[in-house]
Order: structure tokens, then C-alpha cells, then sequence
């Protein structure tokens, strides 16, 4: 042994010994049954459990999002929680469709007061448990095998017998070896056998028998064997339903579950975002969210995700981290050039009822009611795309690939700078002052344009401008108004490369001009106008183009490019 290995006082799980285990090759075609225990397992676990408006709330959340199954409290163990189970019932809140369920340790007094909480409801399931892993036994209980059998026998007997006198609830039995999952498998079953012997299941009215880690001990393939041999040995197997409840203390709960599933599982308990004791029970949204992407429906609506993460938020009093699956902030957002690029081409490809195919995004966000909006947000390690798209989406301008190259150039010396993110209105703002806001020296005034098909050069055009605030009245000829404007400038400048787009539509749209303009045979640069009238709009761009040149020009005057 290491002298002082911290890892040395760990013990290795030990693997399950199924060597025709099945599960590797299967895969998830349905949705498990949900179970939601965030009223129970995960209030347990907040700082501040709910006040009851707070739970009924999240219960009523629950109900909507389609959750038939809800752990609404430990009745036994407050007059709150016993109230606020007792008001379900009593004021009818509870939808025929729904089953309640309530969580008791398997002890005489606590079975009492549990049945009381749910009697009169129309059906109710009651959650019994003891814990059965050699170390409880031995630290916890101070009892043998059979002692902690007896504890779940007699308390379902009397479960039995308690429930007999309330007929007209249809009452269900929940069954868990709490620290399942760091048990002998052999004891799992015999003490799970010994209460469906008592309960006597039938497959009309199966008895739930769930599976947790309590804590979660193993890599996620463990347990997924140690479902599959329950499955295959427990007693009584057509009248059970197999449950699972997974911890996430290795951080593996959702595999976990999904791999519990594929050994047999029919039924999983989580709570939604992952809440729960210490790192949490499995996260209810993930699961449901997994299947989607893989073509199955989860049978729950989770389509405003932002909606119920505010309302869990505010009932759990815990925030939901910005990097979680599907819910987080920051998860339909791309700050890298690369991904925003893929991520900007796959949007323009997608089809609407097609496969989803968009580079790098699992899920559409639209299906979770998230926007596209903030898919794409740029800062110093965001290439043209990133800006290219956001100016597109936001602001109606489509840069031709060249112009993206040249102002990303600007972008980025300010996101640098600043080392921060920078948003669509500040890239616009950056953009309207490098190209559309360029009116000195030269400003556009005004123009009148005259065709003559017959002519050689058929566009003539008279033009005015204000070059360094003194008005100038210009005339030329061309092929076209650039070509004539051109030419009626009188400059050393050439047109490299022209694109125009509409903005918007109707009485109010506008267009949009870029020109990309080369003086002498130095550099290119880009200019862009915008305005009600194609014509002008182009004008406009040459001058930002022009003005550019001048403005970077070493003399910074018009000079530099006089013909
Ligand atoms: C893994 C889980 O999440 S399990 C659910 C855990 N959740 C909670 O415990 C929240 C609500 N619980 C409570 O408020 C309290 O535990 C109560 C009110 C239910 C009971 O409180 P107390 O009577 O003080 O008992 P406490 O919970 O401390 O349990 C200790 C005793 O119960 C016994 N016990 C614990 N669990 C069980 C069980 N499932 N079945 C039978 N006996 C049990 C212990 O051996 C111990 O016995 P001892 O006093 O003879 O040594
Ligand atoms: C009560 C049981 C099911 C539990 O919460 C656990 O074992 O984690
Ligand atoms: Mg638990």
C-alpha cells in the first residue's frame, strides 16, 4: 500500500457476474414510466424545503407537463407535508389520470399516519422503505439479514391491514431496499420477494418495486447488470414494475438510467434539472430530452423549457446551471468561430419537417420553446460568422463573404480589447460607423439619372455632393449608375464587386449596398449604403468605400486617390 494514498482506503466495485447479460444490445424504443419525486427527494434536499403554495405550484407544473406519476411528500414527517398531501386529496386536485404517492420509512407509527394523509383518495400509492446495504445493517440498524427482512414484511402486513379498511381508495404499494445498489444482489431479492409475498401483486395491479442508488457507487454498467439480474430472478416478475432511482454521485445518473432502462427498468424516479440529496437524483428533463434526439417521444411537453426552469428555480431557491443539457443558458450558444460558421450554414440548409441536421446542435431549440436568437453570441474567440449571423438575424444585413472577412478584422480588435462579449447592437453600432456613418469628405446629396438605350455608355447621371461640406455638382457617363457615378467622381477607383439586398419588405423596405471599391492598384476595401432607392443606396456605398480609402489613406485626403 501507498503510504499516504489517499485512494488507497477506497475498495473497487466489484462487477456483477452476468456473463449473458442482454442489455449491451438493446435499445430504447418507449419512454419509461416518470416518476417525479421533486416534492419529496428533492424538497428534502433544499435549504429551504417549499412553503405548500410553493408545492402545490410545482405540482400543478408537474400535472401539465404530463407526469402521471408524483412523490408529494413525507407525510409522516411534518404536519406540513401531512397537510399539504391531505389538501390534494380533500380539494380534489389531483386528476384521475394521476397517481400520488407518499414516502414512509417502514415503521408502524409512520405507515399510520402516511395512510391517513391519502385515505379517501380515489388512488394512492404508498412508498415504503428500509435501507438493506451491509453497512446500514451493521452502522444504521445493528441487525442481521433477517431482522431487516422482518422490517419490510411487517410493515407492508400492515400496510395490508390498514388499507383494507379504506376500499374505496385503490391503493398501491411502492417497495424499495434503500442502498439497493450497494447490496448483495441475493438479499435484494429475498427481501424484495418476502413483501410482494405479503402484498401479492397481481399484473392488474402490479406493486412497484424500485431499484435506487441511494449513492451512487459504480460506473453506470453495474447497475445496469444489477437490473437485469433483478429482472430475471425477482419472484412474481409479471406482476412487478421495476423502477429505478438513481444518484448522481459520480456524476453518472442519466447513463445510468438510460442504461437501467435497456436492462429492464419500465419506470424511472428523478426529479426535474437534476435536483435532489447531495449531487442530486437523476435529471427528469435530461432523460426525456435524450429521447427526443434519439426519434422517441418522452410523452412529457417540455415545450417552454424556460418556463418551467423558472418556476423550479424559484421554488428550489437553487439556480440551473447555465451549462445544463437542453435548459441551460449558454447551451444553444456558439462563442467559437468554427461552430458558429457550421452552426450559421446548417440553419440555412435545414429544411422544416426534415431530420434535424444542424452541425453541432443535438436538438432544435424551437422544440423547447428557446429562440434562435441567442444560438450565435460573439467575443474574442468568434470568427466573421458569428457577427455575420447576428447582423443577418438582428439587423436584416447579409454581408457578402468578403465584407464578413473585412469587418470581422474590427470585431475582433474589439472584443479583444475589451475582453468581454460583444451583442448585436453593439456589432451594429461597429458596423455603422466603419462603412454606413463614412460621409467625409464625400456625402451624397442628391442625383437625377437619365437613360438613352441607343447610346454606347446608355446611363448618364448629375450628381451632387458635398466634398468637404462645400457642395459639387458632378456628371457622368456608363454602362450603368455605378458605372456613370464612377466615372462622374473623377477618381482613380475601381469596382471589384457589387451585392444588394432588400431589408424588410413592402412600403417600408430599403436596400442594401455593398461595393468592395480599389484605388490606384493598392488595396481593396468595402463601403455600404443603405436607402429607400436601390440607385442611391449603391451611391451611398461608393462613397463609404471612397471615404474609407481616404480615411485609411496615409495622407487621409482626397488627393490620395484623384485620378
Ligand atoms: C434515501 C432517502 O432519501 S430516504 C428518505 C429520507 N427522508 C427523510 O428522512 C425526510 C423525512 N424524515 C424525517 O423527518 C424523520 O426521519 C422522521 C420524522 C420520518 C422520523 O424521525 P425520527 O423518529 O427522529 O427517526 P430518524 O429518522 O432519526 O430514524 C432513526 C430511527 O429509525 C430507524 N429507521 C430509519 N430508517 C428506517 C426505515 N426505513 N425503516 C425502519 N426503521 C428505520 C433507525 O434505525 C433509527 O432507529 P433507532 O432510533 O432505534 O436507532
Ligand atoms: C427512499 C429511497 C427510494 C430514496 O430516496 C433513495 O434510496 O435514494
Ligand atoms: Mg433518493
Amino acid at each position: 500500500m501507498m503510504l499516504n494514498n489517499p485512494a488507497a482506503k477506497y475498495r473497487p466495485f466489484p462487477a456483477v457476474p452476468l456473463a449473458d447479460r442482454q442489455w449491451p444490445g438493446k435499445t430504447i424504443t418507449r419512454p419509461p414510466i416518470w416518476m417525479s419525486t421533486d416534492l419529496r427527494d428533492g424538497n428534502q434536499a433544499l435549504i429551504e424545503p417549499m412553503s405548500p403554495e410553493k408545492k402545490l405550484r410545482f405540482f400543478e407544473m408537474l400535472v401539465q407537463i404530463g407526469i402521471k406519476e408524483i412523490e408529494v411528500g413525507f407525510p409522516s414527517a411534518s404536519q406540513t407535508d401531512f397537510d399539504f398531501v391531505r389538501g390534494l386529496v380533500d380539494d380534489k386536485r389531483i386528476p384521475d389520470d394521476v397517481t400520488i404517492i407518499v414516502l414512509t420509512q417502514a415503521r408502524d407509527e409512520l405507515i399510520r399516519r402516511t395512510v391517513e394523509s391519502v385515505a379517501g383518495a380515489k388512488r394512492a400509492c404508498v412508498h415504503i422503505y428500509n435501507s438493506v446495504a451491509p453497512v446500514f445493517r451493521r452502522v444504521v440498524f445493528g441487525m442481521g439479514r433477517d431482522e431487516i427482512v422482518q422490517i419490510a414484511v411487517n410493515g407492508t402486513k400492515l400496510f395490508k391491514e390498514l388499507t383494507a379498511a379504506h376500499p374505496e381508495t385503490d391503493w398501491r404499494l411502492e417497495y424499495s431496499p434503500e442502498s439497493f445498489s450497494t447490496t448483495e444482489l441475493d438479499f435484494s431479492k429475498q427481501i424484495v420477494d418476502a413483501v410482494s409475498a405479503v402484498w401479492q401483486p397481481t399484473p392488474a395491479k402490479p406493486m412497484i418495486v424500485n431499484l435506487p442508488s441511494t449513492v451512487e457507487a459504480s460506473t453506470p454498467n453495474v447497475y445496469a447488470d444489477q437490473i437485469e439480474w433483478m429482472c430475471r430472478h425477482l419472484e412474481r416478475r409479471d406482476a412487478l414494475v421495476i423502477s429505478v432511482h438513481p444518484h448522481n454521485d459520480r456524476g453518472t445518473a442519466v447513463a445510468a438510467a438510460e442504461l437501467a432502462v435497456m436492462a429492464g427498468a419500465d419506470r424511472v424516479e428523478g426529479c426535474l434539472f437534476g435536483n435532489g440529496e447531495r449531487t442530486g437524483n437523476v435529471d427528469l428533463v435530461t432523460l426525456a430530452m435524450n429521447l427526443y434526439t434519439q426519434g422517441v417521444h418522452p410523452g412529457l411537453d417540455f415545450s417552454d423549457i424556460d418556463a418551467v426552469r423558472q418556476l423550479v428555480e424559484e421554488c428550489n431557491q437553487l439556480p440551473v446551471h447555465p451549462r445544463h443539457p437542453y435548459a441551460g443558458d449558454l447551451v444553444f450558444t456558439a462563442f467559437s468561430g468554427s461552430h458558429q460558421d457550421a452552426i450559421k450554414k446548417g440553419f440555412a440548409q435545414q429544411q422544416p419537417d426534415a431530420i434535424w441536421e444542424v452541425p453541432y446542435l443535438p436538438i432544435d431549440p424551437a422544440d423547447l420553446g428557446r429562440s434562435y436568437d441567442a444560438v450565435i453570441r460573439v467575443n474574442s474567440q468568434s470568427g466573421k460568422g458569428g457577427m455575420a449571423y447576428l447582423l443577418e438575424q438582428e439587423y436584416g444585413l447579409a454581408l457578402p463573404r468578403r465584407l464578413q472577412i473585412e469587418f470581422s478584422r474590427a470585431v475582433q480588435k474589439v472584443a479583444d480589447n475589451s475582453g468581454r462579449e460583444i451583442a448585436a447592437s453593439d456589432i451594429h453600432a461597429l458596423f455603422s460607423r466603419e462603412y454606413l456613418e463614412q460621409d467625409t469628405p464625400y456625402h451624397y446629396v442628391s442625383h437625377h439619372m437619365t437613360e438613352n438605350s441607343t447610346d454606347s455608355h446608355p446611363v448618364r447621371v448629375d450628381v451632387t455632393v458635398n466634398r468637404h461640406h462645400a457642395p459639387q455638382a458632378l456628371h457622368g457617363i456608363g454602362n450603368g449608375p455605378i458605372d456613370a457615378f464612377v466615372s462622374a467622381l473623377g477618381l482613380d477607383i475601381r469596382l471589384m464587386d457589387y451585392h444588394e439586398h432588400s431589408i424588410g419588405s413592402g412600403a417600408n423596405a430599403r436596400a442594401a449596398c455593398y461595393v468592395e471599391l480599389r484605388v490606384a492598384n493598392g488595396p481593396t476595401l468595402f463601403g455600404a449604403g443603405i436607402d429607400s432607392n436601390i440607385v442611391t443606396a449603391s451611391f451611398k456605398a461608393v462613397l463609404s468605400a471612397v471615404n474609407r480609402h481616404i480615411g485609411a489613406s496615409e495622407q487621409g485626403d482626397v488627393d490620395a486617390i484623384a485620378a
